[in-house]
């Protein structure tokens, strides 16, 4: 899908009142101070048209397998209309309410059970209404394994459906959609900034309990979740890599801190002031002793052979001496496979970047899911993700997430940051990792303590017993 065609597409939706800027009321009852009304859009033949081919060849491009296609009601459904009609696709409506009389169905169209619908819909916020028409849909005996979208507001839509089966995949991004109208001069930079922390602070989904109805979760403090595997039961698990969750430090992570205290120390390794030779001897002799493991935070994002001996070989060799290494999944798998190896016959692993804790990162969405396919692909080196919350139930991979300091707020280059709390207990991350609030703190021992005892409180809590 060119750049350029999603560019003019959203400068249009703006010219006819499709993008409202103001103070608007959602479905779940949230206030918002953007609001996407794509239901104008029967009053623009040509521009359905445009949304309609655009719809399409995401699913082509994602090469959808499907036998009937269902727009959400009511204003998917004449963009599902122009796409089976365009292309002879059998179409299926699902009725709001069924009828007291005749047939009754609630959903209408030719099918057979076992059957695979493929959902279309305008405007995606939490993707409750995508997960109703699913849940119709179920009730026919029709699976729904994917569902298209315009317009995605970044609220958590993506993540809740993955969590129930189903693979979004949005057109446009609410980022996406800000930068386009600020370039555009459309709309100021106060204005963009302040929808993209409303998007940012409004996530609808909490992986640990979201509402059926789709109403945002209510942050309760660490919801009891009788189903979650502690560390230690996770590292029993066949699959897991014992990088991820070892018996032994699995079950004591969050009780080591600096040097005795840490699980895992995470290197910078070229910003070393005081880098010399034997810098790779001396720190794995202190892992050694205090049981920890290296993670150099190197961000691979380059081709696999690129890779393989950035990872290897110069100057640092940071394949001979860190445990883990992380890498963005931009490159796709080739990035994967590359640093793997190297790494695997070493018995390393690796982090992908599902997401990152800076304003504006653009890994959310549907490259979050592409991460996570990307690491279920490769789980034999992938243990996990560099994340803001869990993004997947699969107990063997680790979440860790940075930006996390004992206040929530900003360091002014963009890191935002998350308390311990709230990044163990509601948005089920298994890993903090704390930077500046360590390092700057006027005694590091004295804060490192007070993050380890503040994360094993929220670890805890959030499996609702006393310890591990
Ligand atoms: O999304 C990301 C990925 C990595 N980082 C790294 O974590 C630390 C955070 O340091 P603080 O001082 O606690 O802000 C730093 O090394 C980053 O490079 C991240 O912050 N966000």
């Amino acid at each position: 899908m060119e750049n350029e065609s999603i560019d003019s597409l959203i400068l249009k939706l703006h010219d006819v009142d499709a993008v409202k800027f103001g103070d608007y009321k959602l479905k779940s009852g949230m206030m918002t101070p953007i609001y996407i009304d794509l239901r104008v859009l029967v009053s623009y033949p040509a521009l359905m048209n445009q949304v309609s081919s655009l719809i399409y060849e995401r699913v082509q491009e994602k090469g959808l397998q499907f036998d009937s296609v269902c727009g959400v009601p009511y204003t998917a459904l004449p963009m599902a209309t122009i796409i089976c009609s365009r292309h002879e696709l059998p179409m299926l409506i699902r009725r709001k309410e069924a009828k007291d009389y005749g047939t009754k169905r609630l959903v209408e169209g030719s099918f057979r059970e076992g059957d695979t619908c493929l959902i279309i819909e305008d405007t995606v916020t939490s993707g409750s209404s995508i997960q109703e028409t699913a849940e119709v849909l179920y009730t026919g005996g029709l699976k729904v394994t994917d569902a298209v979208v315009l317009m995605d507001r970044e609220q958590g839509g993506v993540e809740m459906l993955a969590s129930k089966g189903i693979r979004l995949h949005p057109i446009i991004s609410m980022l996406k959609l800000l930068s386009v109208l600020l370039a555009a001069e459309r709309i100021d930079a106060k204005t963009a900034q302040r929808v993209r922390e409303f998007i940012l602070d409004n996530n609808t989904f909490s992986p640990k309990k979201e509402n059926s109805n789709g109403v945002p979760a209510i942050k309760k403090p660490c919801l009891e979740q009788k189903t979650e595997l502690s560390y230690a039961e996770r590292a029993k698990l066949p699959n897991v890599h014992p990088l991820a969750l070892d018996e032994q430090r699995g079950a004591t992570a969050a009780r080591r801190l600096l040097g005795p205290h840490v699980c895992i120390l995470k290197t910078h390794v070229d910003i070393l002031k005081d880098y010399t030779a034997d810098f790779s001897q001396k720190l794995q002799a202190l892992a050694e002793k205090h049981n920890f493991l290296i993670f150099e935070d190197r961000k691979f994002a380059d081709i696999g052979n690129t890779v393989k001996h950035q990872y290897e070989g110069g100057v640092y060799q940071i394949s001979s001496w860190s445990h883990i290494v992380n890498a963005h999944a931009v490159p796709g798998p080739g990035v994967v496979k590359g640093l793997s190896a190297v790494g695997k016959p070493l018995g390393r692993g690796c982090l992908l970047i599902a997401q990152m804790s800076s304003l504006g990162s653009l890994a959310t969405g549907e490259y979050t899911q592409d991460a996570l396919k990307m690491a279920e692909d490769n789980s034999d080196f992938v243990i996990g993700f560099i994340c803001g919350s869990k993004i997947t139930q699969r107990p063997e991979f680790i979440h860790m997430t940075p930006g996390v300091q004992m206040k929530a707020g900003g360091d002014g280059f963009g890191q935002q940051y998350t308390t311990p709390e709230e990044v163990l207990c509601n948005k089920g991350s298994d890993v903090i990792i704390v930077g500046r609030g360590i390092l700057e703190a006027p005694d590091r021992l004295t804060a490192a303590e007070s993050y380890r005892k503040c994360g094993w409180k929220a670890y805890t809590k959030r499996l609702g017993q006393s310890g591990q």
